[in-house]
């Protein structure tokens, strides 16, 4: 006997919100004590809802509401229709300077990377909202798991003890990172608390030879266990090859060492160290430049900016044509989020590299049971749809923090989080060394 089900979209709720975050520092500055995210709500006439989550900041809130209304009356099966409304959000060409996005560290700036990454929160909405009614799991969605853990790496950054005396926050309990007893003691805490396997220091905060002291460090603590570096394009193309020089042979690969694909290039041919990106490719159109010169051996992929869960299983096969790897990049997310790209992760053969996640860094969730790592792996859900549920009164607070916020919050800005420190500081020109 078949049900019929009634999967047109009746309702799109979104929810802007701030969550807390540890003073985590990279090249930029350091992250604010709140950072905005954006949770999406799907309902559906038979009365499902499917969540979706990504960046919360100003410019993708403007391009979400437009867009949400166009959804109203379409299916959440029609989701090659949602991709096509996308080119019909307008993107202020204020917001598009096809520069690197200070706040987050992730490549240029387009507008059509903006749209996607606004379609990517909604397509996640889509696929859960289907799950749930098919009784069936996201991944079965995508073609079906091919395996049941997806690891995750430990993703360790130098740190303060606590934001800026007189700043509200909430506090947190892994200490200060500023040297490398202080990494590996992060690490340890890491390891401790969710098993984790490998190591990725988030670098470009202090001069290279110390963030190469940290590696050497890690590796000495941890013999054996994949290690990577990431200074997020502060380096020279001479410094990453000196860098490279030093500690790549204790490297799984090094990431973004340099800005853009020719110097990237030329730290691949010049070092034979791998080199991951999520700087360098992070749209379709910058992937010819990039696997022709060999500039990059690993894409990390972020399935908000890459425009969702489909995208990144078509990036994964244009990377195996061309012998090039793939995993998954983080910035600060939440539990949606991580169930998303736990469930695309574990679609992709060959996925040879653990994961990054920031999860381990958010102490609140907007879930009402957050997501576990065991032995640093997250197990791949078979509940429908994503297998997570929402937390109303956690959402309502969170928002509520972002409704009081006088708005210095309301845009990431790791540079403008710093000066309350180091009232002269300024993003650092690049190459910083
Ligand atoms: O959160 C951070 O400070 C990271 O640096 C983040 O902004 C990057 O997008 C990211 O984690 C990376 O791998 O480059
Ligand atoms: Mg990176």
């Amino acid at each position: 006997m078949s049900t019929a089900r009634d999967l047109t979209i009746t309702e799109v709720r979104l929810t802007p919100i701030l969550v807390a975050d540890p003073p985590l520092l990279n090249t930029q500055g350091v992250h604010q004590p709140y950072t905005p995210r954006l949770i999406v709500e799907i309902v559906t006439a038979d009365g499902i809802t499917g969540v979706g989550e990504t960046y919360g900041d100003t410019k993708y809130l403007e391009l979400a509401h437009p867009f949400a209304e166009q959804l109203k009356g379409r299916k959440v099966t029609d989701v090659n229709e949602l991709f096509a409304l996308l080119d019909e959000v307008a993107v202020a060409a204020a917001r598009v300077d096809d520069a690197v996005d200070v706040g987050g560290l992730r490549g240029v700036q387009t507008a059509d990377k903006l749209r996607l990454s606004i379609a990517s929160a909604f397509e996640v909405a889509c696929l859960d909202a289907l799950g749930k009614s098919l009784g069936l799991p996201v991944h079965a969605l995508l073609g079906g798991k091919l395996r049941d853990t997806v690891e995750y790496s430990a993703y360790l950054f130098y740190k303060w003890a606590g934001h800026p005396d007189g700043v509200p926050a909430e506090k947190d309990d892994w200490g200060a990172a500023l040297d490398p007893v202080g990494v590996v003691a992060q690490a340890r805490a890491f390891k401790e608390r969710y098993g984790f396997g490998s190591f990725k220091l988030k670098g470009g905060v202090f001069p290279p030879e110390e963030e190469i002291a940290a590696v050497r460090a890690l590796a000495e603590a941890f013999p054996g266990h994949p290690l990577r570096l990431d200074p997020n394009g502060a380096w020279s193309v001479e410094t990453s090859v000196e860098v490279a020089e030093a500690v790549g042979g204790i490297l799984e690969y090094l990431e973004d060492p340099t800005l853009g694909t020719p110097a990237m290039a030329e730290v691949a041919a010049r070092t034979g160290v791998p080199l991951a990106t999520n700087m360098c490719v992070t749209t379709f159109a910058e992937i010819k430049e990039a696997f022709t010169t060999n500039a990059v051996q690993v894409v990390l992929s972020d399935h908000h900016y890459w425009g969702g869960l489909r995208n990144t299983l078509h990036l994964a096969a244009v990377c195996r044509t061309f012998g090039v790897g793939v995993s998954v990049h983080s910035n600060t997310h939440l539990g949606i989020s991580l169930a998303a790209m736990t469930h695309v992760a574990s679609t992709v053969p060959g996925l040879h590299h653990a994961c990054d996640s920031h999860y381990p860094w958010q102490s609140e969730d907007v879930l009402t049971e957050r997501l576990a790592f065991e032995d640093g792996a997250v197990r791949v859900s078979d509940a429908p749809g994503l297998g997570v549920t929402l937390d109303h009164d956690r959402l309502a607070a969170l928002h509520r923090r972002w409704l009081e916020d006088d708005g210095a919050l309301r845009d990431r800005d790791d540079a403008a989080a710093m000066r309350i420190a180091d009232p002269d500081w300024l993003p650092p020109a690049v190459p910083r060394w």
